[in-house]
């Protein structure tokens, strides 16, 4: 809860964002309304109308708060998590909720165009239209990856890359983060004293916070670890008008500061340790079904770092299985880089005491972290989802990146990171031929160019960069590039 000392050396600097002067309103010639109007049932007395409040995360207690109150901890210290009001939900049976949900897809109809807002129902219920900050994000596109699979993963037929790093400002962040600023934004109507709004992180995280902020009015404050994210990613929430500190410590130093100052001031938390976050993130779960006509994968793979993102889908594909959209849930596995890798060794340890470890530089340098603060809720997705974590060397990882992007794609090393999982769950039989998966790809390729340049340049030491496709330095005569042309030639047939 944020205390009222230093608050008042805070000023508001700008009016509350409003949505209405350019909301859509969706009109009978458009859609029905009993598809996409999310009040229709409320207009109905009868029904109980969707509600979701904060409750310790898996605690057996009678405490609660209200969305709109600020709290990220529960009274014991430990994580909290949105629950929605099931019963609420079930007054409508599972074919009422996939017909819901595919009837907005690809509209433009305010907020239901974006894939977050189309399940608003299931997110933040009870936040008004109005008060939404939202880039349309989501729908991201599941790519099916059939020569990567054919070649690259001994004959697989329904392998499947979600990209949620396609998307507004290139990560999956934003997903969570047009829920966490929607309600900011909120907050703020409401007359709540919210300054601005902070995180730490590895690049993804405070880019997504910098844009949903700029976008509305809000002020945003950044603490990244100095030297260990991108360019690009650095670049975003300047270019967006953040207030950026750049700290000499790594990721895992940069949160505990922004957890003691969000507590002593009025700045509100975007990381997920604010449950509000991993409510717009579980949608990416419910959109992989909803892509594949409501038929569950039997595995979905995800890469780890502050260990909210396997929650998340745990939490989307739950919700589906006991509001009757589908029978059964996807086994996951968190993927894990191997110079940062707790979960992994947790999880090798069959689970015993949690040791958070000092993770080393890596190429998948957004989970460069050591100590996650969702290391329970982690735990949780993967016990109740007969769920596996694996890991993944630099060179592994970046040349399966390399790999991917030789088939058509351009992912990130977090995407390769969990490419080498599924590569490892293939060689040792688990994850079989025919078995549908779906790898979560979790940020854009281009903010890692860099890393790609020193991969193709074979400019990392120690490192066997198989697929290293430096350009020839050729000069410009005709007869200089038929010479290299025609040896390139002869070797490609
Ligand atoms: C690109 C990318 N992939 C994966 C992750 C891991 O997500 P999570 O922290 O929710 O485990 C992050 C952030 O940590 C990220 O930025
Ligand atoms: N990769 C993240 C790290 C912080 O994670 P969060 O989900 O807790 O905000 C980033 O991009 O900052």
């Amino acid at each position: 809860m944020a205390s009222s000392s230093p608050a008042t050396t805070f000023l508001r600097s700008s009016p509350p964002y409003n949505h209405r002067s350019t909301t859509i309103k969706c009109t009978s010639s458009q859609v029905p309304t009993t598809t996409l109007d999310n009040n229709s049932h409320a207009k109905q007395p009868s029904l109980k109308p969707f509600t979701a409040k904060y409750v310790p995360f898996n605690a057996v207690t009678d405490e609660s708060h209200s969305l709109d109150e600020i709290v990220y901890r529960s009274s014991t210290g430990g994580l909290l998590d949105v629950q929605h009001d099931m019963e609420a939900l079930k007054q409508f049976d599972g074919k009422y909720w996939r017909n819901l949900f595919d009837s907005r897809v690809g509209r433009t109809v305010w907020p239901y165009g974006s894939g977050v807002w189309s399940k608003k129902e299931w997110v933040l219920p009870e936040i008004h239209d109005d008060d939404i900050v939202s880039t349309f994000e989501g729908n991201s596109n599941l790519f099916w990856a059939e020569r990567y699979g054919k070649q690259n993963m001994k004959g697989m037929n329904d392998l499947w890359v979600k990209h949620c790093g396609i998307s507004h400002t290139g990560s999956f962040k934003d997903l969570g983060m047009t829920v966490l600023v929607s309600q900011v934004n909120r907050l703020r109507k409401m007359g709540k004293h919210l300054v601005g709004v902070g995180c730490a992180s590895t690049g993804d995280t405070s880019a997504a916070l910098s844009a949903y902020c700029a976008a509305a009015g809000i002020p945003s404050i950044v603490f990244l670890p100095a030297n260990k994210i991108s360019m690009a990613q650095l670049v975003q929430p300047i270019a967006n008008g953040a207030f950026v500190l750049s700290l000499d410590t790594d990721f895992d130093g940069c949160m505990k500061l922004i957890r003691e100052i969000t507590s002593e001031t009025p700045i509100y938390l975007a990381n997920s340790l604010n449950s509000l976050r991993l409510e717009g993130q579980k949608t990416a779960a419910i959109e992989i079904l909803q892509q594949f006509d409501w038929e569950v994968p039997d595995w979905v793979i995800i890469p780890g770092g502050n260990l909210g993102n396997i929650y998340a889908f745990y939490k989307g594909f739950k919700m589906c299985q006991e509001l009757g959209l589908v029978d059964k849930i996807p086994r996951l596995v968190c993927a894990q880089a191997a110079n940062a890798n707790p979960l992994y060794l947790h999880y090798k340890s069959g689970w015993q005491n949690f040791t958070p470890i000092t993770a080393t530089t890596t190429f998948a340098s957004a989970i460069q972290i050591g100590d996650p603060v969702s290391i329970d809720r982690a735990v949780y997705a993967l016990k109740n989802s007969n769920g596996i974590v694996e890991e993944a060397t630099e060179e592994e990882l970046m040349n399966e990146m390399a790999a991917a992007d030789l088939t058509g794609m351009f992912v990130c090393p977090h995407t390769g990171v969990a490419l080498v999982a599924l590569k490892k769950l293939r060689e040792s039989g688990v994850i079989g031929k025919h078995d549908k998966t779906v790898v979560v790809s979790t940020a854009h390729g281009l903010k890692f160019t860099q890393a790609k340049i020193d991969y193709h340049s074979n400019a990392i030491e120690g490192m066997n960069c198989k697929f290293a496709n430096p350009p020839v330095e050729v000069k410009a005569e005709y007869g200089a590039v038929m010479d290299v042309l025609t040896k390139y030639l002869n070797k490609a047939s």
